[in-house]
């Protein structure tokens, strides 16, 4: 059972993933768009390419003929999946997933449209004036985001009439590929939102883990946490929801499903079909299988008897303050010292404000307190500096 696996996107959770990997004897060659990316560190070989380069993509499959495709980014010319799946390549979780999740509009309208599943009231807008009138039509305030961007990028909030051309500019700089569209969003007055890790197999059995909660700050998670506390009527919901759309998509992995629960109940937001930022808390070991482990073993088809909740955990992220191509780090004696508590660093070859460099993990038996762990989490972060 050894396998080749092309990884497109090779950061922090490629790296994650190719570790689980390299445990169990796979080949992994890791692709991004710049040298020395942290997946490239661990895997067997790498590609330097633009993965919206299609011509570029056929060439590296078509050279290391994988066994298994495994998208780990929200910019790669995944058209060409569909072609791929149809010369008998495996592509993870399935074309249709990696292809509709790549662009807000064809996850949103298969959610809300085809499937029926309460979301926040949405429009689409191609310019500054279309903006104008799809705010008018979803009221404010609103939160206007790319249709293709990931981690906040290219994302803000607007209130009032005046946000708007700024709205629409800042949109554009955030955007990835050649997308110039975005989605506009009713803003959700959320109690709390959650993660729900969702893995699908290729026996058919959809198994969740325990929901994550976390907090984001511009469009970007900063502490995450498990179990998030929540309602099992809204869990049920949830798990309901993501079943719903993880099947219609189709295809073996394990996916991150985000929903905001408000007073008038559970919205499904988007979904991940790989690994999620927020559920780096399981590499806290707060289950019996980090989401590296499952999504691995949901790809290469190996059975997972169950998914157990083993502690409470929390996780939070360590961003650079600068600008650097030789990023130092500052502060990390003081989290090696803290007891039930660990730490990852990236290894990302430069560093930029508010890129994320590295997380803390801090945990504690079941049955500990989980905003205690989260706080700790969070207070530890911040005594590291990346600059
Ligand atoms: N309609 C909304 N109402 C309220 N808050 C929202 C809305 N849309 C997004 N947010 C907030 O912004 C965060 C990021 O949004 P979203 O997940 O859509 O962006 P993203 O760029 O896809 O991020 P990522 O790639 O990290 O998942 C959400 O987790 C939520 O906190
Ligand atoms: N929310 C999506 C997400 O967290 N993606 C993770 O961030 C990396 C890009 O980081 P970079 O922008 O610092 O290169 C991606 O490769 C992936 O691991
Ligand atoms: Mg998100």
């Amino acid at each position: 059972m050894k396998k080749k696996i092309l990884l497109l996107g090779s950061g922090e959770l490629g790296k994650e993933f190719v570790i689980a990997a390299q445990r169990i004897g796979q080949t992994v060659i890791a692709v991004d768009s710049y040298e020395n990316a942290p997946a490239m560190q661990v895997a067997h070989g790498y590609e330097v390419i633009n993965m919206l380069d299609g011509d570029a993509l056929d060439a590296i499959v078509a050279k290391h003929k994988p066994d298994y495709i495994v998208p780990e980014i929200e910019a790669i010319r995944t058209e060409r999946f569909y072609e791929y799946e149809k010369q008998g390549y495996t592509i993870v979780p399935s074309a249709k997933a990696a292809n509709y999740t790549m662009n807000r509009k064809a996850i949103r309208d298969l959610a809300a449209k085809d499937l029926g599943l309460k979301t926040a009231k949405y429009e689409y807008a191609t310019s500054a004036k279309a903006l104008k009138e799809a705010v008018k039509y979803v009221g404010m305030p609103c939160v206007v985001k790319p249709l293709m961007s990931s981690s906040g990028k290219g994302q803000s909030t607007i209130k009032t009439e005046a946000d708007i051309q700024k709205a629409w500019e800042y949109s554009q700089e955030g955007s990835r590929g050649d997308v110039a569209e975005v989605i506009v969003e009713a803003f959700v007055n959320f109690n709390y939102e959650i993660t729900l890790l969702t893995v699908t197999q290729r026996d058919g059995k959809t198994l969740f883990c325990p929901p994550i909660g976390h907090r984001q700050e511009r469009g970007d998670y900063q502490e995450s946490w498990q179990p998030a506390t929540m309602e099992d009527i809204h869990l049920k919901t949830a798990q309901d929801m993501a079943a719903q759309v993880t099947e219609a998509l189709g295809g073996a992995g394990l996916w991150g499903v985000e929903f905001f629960i408000a007073d008038d109940g559970v919205y499904f937001s988007e979904l991940s079909p790989r690994p999620h930022d927020t559920g780096m808390v399981t590499l806290g070991n707060t289950q019996n299988f980090n989401e590296f482990e499952l999504h691995l073993r949901a790809v290469l088809g190996l059975p997972i008897p169950e998914i157990t909740q083993e502690r409470i955990g929390a996780s939070a992220v360590i961003l650079a303050s600068a600008h650097s191509d030789n990023p130092r780090f500052e502060g990390i004696e003081t989290v090696a010292i803290a007891p039930k508590s660990d730490f990852r660093l990236f290894g990302k070859p430069s560093s930029r404000p508010y890129r994320r460099m590295g997380v803390v993990v801090a945990y504690d038996d079941l049955g500990g307190d989980i905003e205690t762990v989260t706080k700790r989490a969070k207070e530890l972060a911040g005594k590291v500096r990346v600059y």
